[in-house]
């Protein structure tokens, strides 16, 4: 007989939806696509027409949709082979599926209590309140249709998820492999993410994480140590490294995170570093951020150098991954069971580092936005 109370449980939840960022499917779709995404963001139009070059350079096709795809699947062969019955949707902010349609049909599959894991790992307002926002449109498009309105929570981030952090591990040793040998034990690791406007990074993450660079720097600041100490730990080699930036917009004059890679790329190569991994920690699949601005002109410009690079993959739908999204289901499902008095004790929060486990609930100030816009699963 199967012990019925050793079954994981995710209720209160009866479904999970992976809210991502969407991407086009063709070179029809790519100025659409742009325009939902820099829909009143003020982003200059030569910007939108050198990142639009960049998608036709890739026939007008994003990876990130068939990426969310593998994710999607890796995560319900998860849950099924741990005996979690939590159905799994998939909604986007700028492209099909997009979030609002997704929301209806888990609503009219009869979806009240729905948890939502977002493909971003950090605090920011790109990466966390924008899809708070979006959240909140999608709820209030459904009450204007006069749908029952379920309840939205997101997931912790989990940039510091052993799950998250040991696949990138794996893959900066694997990188490093790819480098001539006798280059390996000194090269550099730049990791890298999506630069913000240092405004938006100095308010990133709950009001007491606020100041320079706030919870965005920071956290991604442990995650280079994490990966760096560990690599170190398996090669014995100890690889100077450095957080730097790419994929920056906006308008000149206004300050964004720097270095950017490239410049970091020069630099390097000026100090005689002999080779260097670039390792996307910013990012949880290897989508355009990734082929273009890292695969293509950032490859160019060491190439241009002379100096050898390799760059890690990024997690994907690596099982790994699927499990600690399984873990972080069951996690805040038994938060909420023990909050609304029906479990013994608060479960464990799995984190690697010093940082701890991120909040649940978004505090009031989190990452706020420009111009203050109505946002869901947090406390404002
Ligand atoms: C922090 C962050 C992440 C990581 C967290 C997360 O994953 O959410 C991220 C991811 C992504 N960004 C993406 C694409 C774009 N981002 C843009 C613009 C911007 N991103 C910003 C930040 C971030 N972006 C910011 C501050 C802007 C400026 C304007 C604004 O405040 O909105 C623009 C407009 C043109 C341009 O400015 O480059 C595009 C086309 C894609 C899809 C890639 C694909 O198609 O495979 C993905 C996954
Ligand atoms: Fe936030």
């Amino acid at each position: 007989m199967p012990d019925l109370s050793e079954q994981p449980s995710s209720a209160p939840y009866d479904a999970l939806l992976l809210l991502s960022f969407g991407g086009p499917e063709g070179p029809e779709d790519v100025v659409p696509f742009l325009e939902n995404v820099t829909r009143g963001r003020g982003i200059p139009r030569e910007r939108l027409k050198e990142v639009g070059r960049h998608y036709f350079l890739f026939g007008g096709v994003s990876p990130i949709n068939a990426q969310n795809r593998e994710l999607l699947q890796a995560l319900r062969k998860d849950f099924a082979e741990h005996g979690l019955d939590l159905p799994v949707y998939w909604g986007n902010r700028n492209w099909a599926p997009y979030l609002t349609d997704t929301l209806r049909e888990m609503v009219t599959d009869g979806r009240r209590r729905i948890l939502v894991l977002a493909t971003s790992a950090y605090a920011s307002y790109s990466g966390c309140r924008q899809y708070r926002e979006n959240l909140a449109d999608a709820l209030a498009t459904l009450e204007t249709e006069g749908l029952p309105l379920p309840r939205v929570d997101k997931l912790r981030h989990y940039y510091n998820h052993p799950g998250f952090v040991r696949p990138m591990v794996e893959a900066t040793l694997a990188a490093l492999g790819e480098l001539p040998e006798g280059l390996r034990a000194a090269a550099h690791l730049a990791f890298t993410t999506h630069s913000i406007p240092t405004a938006a990074a100095d308010t990133s993450g709950p009001p007491a994480d606020h100041g320079e660079g706030g919870a965005y720097v920071a956290e991604h600041l442990e995650v280079a140590r994490l990966v760096a100490d560990a690599v170190r730990e398996r090669t014995g080699a100890d690889h100077p490294w450095r957080l730097v930036y790419q994929s920056r917009s906006g308008a000149p004059h206004i300050p964004w995170l720097e270095p950017d890679i490239c410049d970091h790329l020069e630099e390097l190569h000026g100090e005689g570093a002999p080779a260097a991994v670039m390792v996307p920690i910013g990012f949880v699949s290897d989508h355009m951020e990734v082929k273009y601005d890292l695969d293509t002109e950032a490859a160019a410009k060491a190439a241009e150098l002379g100096l050898p690079v390799s760059r890690a993959s990024t997690v994907g739908a690596d099982p790994r991954f699927a499990a600690a999204v399984r873990d972080l289901v069951l996690e805040r499902a038994a938060t909420e069971r023990f909050a609304e008095g029906g479990a013994a004790a608060a479960p464990e929060r799995c984190a690697l580092g010093s940082l701890g486990p991120s909040h649940d609930l978004c505090p009031v100030g989190c990452c706020p936005a420009r111009s203050p816009r109505p946002a869901a699963a947090g406390a404002d």
